[in-house]
């Protein structure tokens, strides 16, 4: 039987891919591993937790604020509070940004954003959720206090970034700008363990995912493009098949690893679409593109966008590179229609 490396032993033996390293992304990765070991274990008793439905109040988003999101939201904070190595949090059950202003925190060299509770419509449906998340250097002097300057860096300029899926298994997968590594939970032993290591996304594949009940209002791009997704040709594999969970990052680690493409566009609603830049595409748009695929808001790449606010949306298609250039081509022919 073999012994499979933990995930600390791993982090261990690639220090040297961390710029700055002296043991700082060991630190903000463990405080991370043990947040997720936590919300873990409410999530796979949430029937029996009064851990399910809403809190009765609204987030900076508009939405409901579901007990989990805020559960979770308390968990990874107070873990990383207690390091460090961070200086502050920005999150989505966060207005503002949070500033650990304490002696030990000041001195820290790093931000994080998260989205504790990702998919937060599938918690009382036992469907797979997650947690996303991404770290930066601060930009502002150590020792001083955390400015906004901290949190709107354009997405290349992340150092980290993942997020822990809590599904049939529960896997935590992350990159250091050196490929994607994925580890998967063992509860008989308490460890995340290597499952997954330099993971990449097969070039093209079958499975289109995106919330088809939205069709009437998808730009024309989008329309044509799921037309040639729907349409017979066996020489494409075509036609392709839907998938679509509702939780981004379930639907994003099913692509990964079976090759795939999905789409959260903007409507004529929601000109920015739904996703969250900071929080949900930046840090899977690192992930993407250190697995071979691409990651963009139809026409330019996500990373390169530069934030202008810390809850603000941008239209998201990530996937197989072949696929992505395909759905490029139609969103290039109709734009502006
Ligand atoms: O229900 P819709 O409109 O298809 O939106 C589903 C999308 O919204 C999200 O739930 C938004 O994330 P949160 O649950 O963290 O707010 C994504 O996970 C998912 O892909
Ligand atoms: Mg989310
Ligand atoms: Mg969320």
């Amino acid at each position: 039987m073999s012994i499979h490396k933990t995930l600390g032993e791993f982090i261990i033996e690639k220090q040297a891919d961390f710029p700055h390293a002296k043991g700082e992304l060991s630190a903000l990765l463990s405080a991370i591993k043990l947040a997720a070991k936590i919300v873990n274990r409410e999530i796979n008793k949430a029937g029996l937790v009064d851990i399910t439905g809403a809190t009765g109040v609204e987030n900076v988003q508009g939405e409901q604020q579901q007990k989990l999101d805020m559960y979770a939201n308390e968990i990874f904070k107070n873990a990383l509070i207690a390091r460090g190595e961070i200086c502050g949090i920005a999150s989505e059950e966060e207005d503002n940004y949070v500033f650990f202003d304490n002696k030990n925190s000041r001195s820290g060299n790093y931000v994080v954003l998260m989205d504790p509770l990702d998919g937060s419509s599938n918690i009382d449906v036992n469907v797979s959720v997650g947690t996303i998340f991404s770290i930066y250097r601060r930009v502002s002097p150590t020792n001083g206090p955390v400015g906004i300057e901290d949190f709107l860096q354009v997405g290349r300029k992340q150092v980290a970034a993942g997020y822990v899926i809590y599904g049939s298994s529960t896997m935590l997968v992350y990159t250091t700008g050196n490929g994607v590594h994925g580890f998967t939970y063992d509860p008989s032993i308490g460890v995340f363990c290597l499952s997954h290591e330099s993971l990449t996304i097969p070039k093209s594949g079958r499975i289109y995912s995106i919330n088809e009940g939205n069709y009437v209002k998808f730009p024309l791009g989008v329309k044509k493009y799921l037309k040639y997704c729907q349409e017979e040709d066996e020489s494409t594999n075509r036609p392709y098949t839907s998938r679509y969970i509702g939780s981004l990052i379930a639907d994003f680690h099913r692509n990964l690893l079976k090759g795939g493409i999905y789409i959260y566009p903007q409507t004529a609603q929601a000109p920015s679409g739904k996703l969250r830049l900071l929080y949900e595409c930046n840090p899977i748009a690192f992930l993407a593109e250190q697995a071979g695929a691409l990651a963009t808001d139809g026409f330019s790449p996500i990373l390169d966008i530069k934030p202008t606010e810390l809850h603000q949306r941008v239209p998201f298609f990530t996937g197989s590179p072949e696929m992505m250039d395909t759905a490029h081509q139609f969103m290039k022919e109709f734009e502006g229609s």
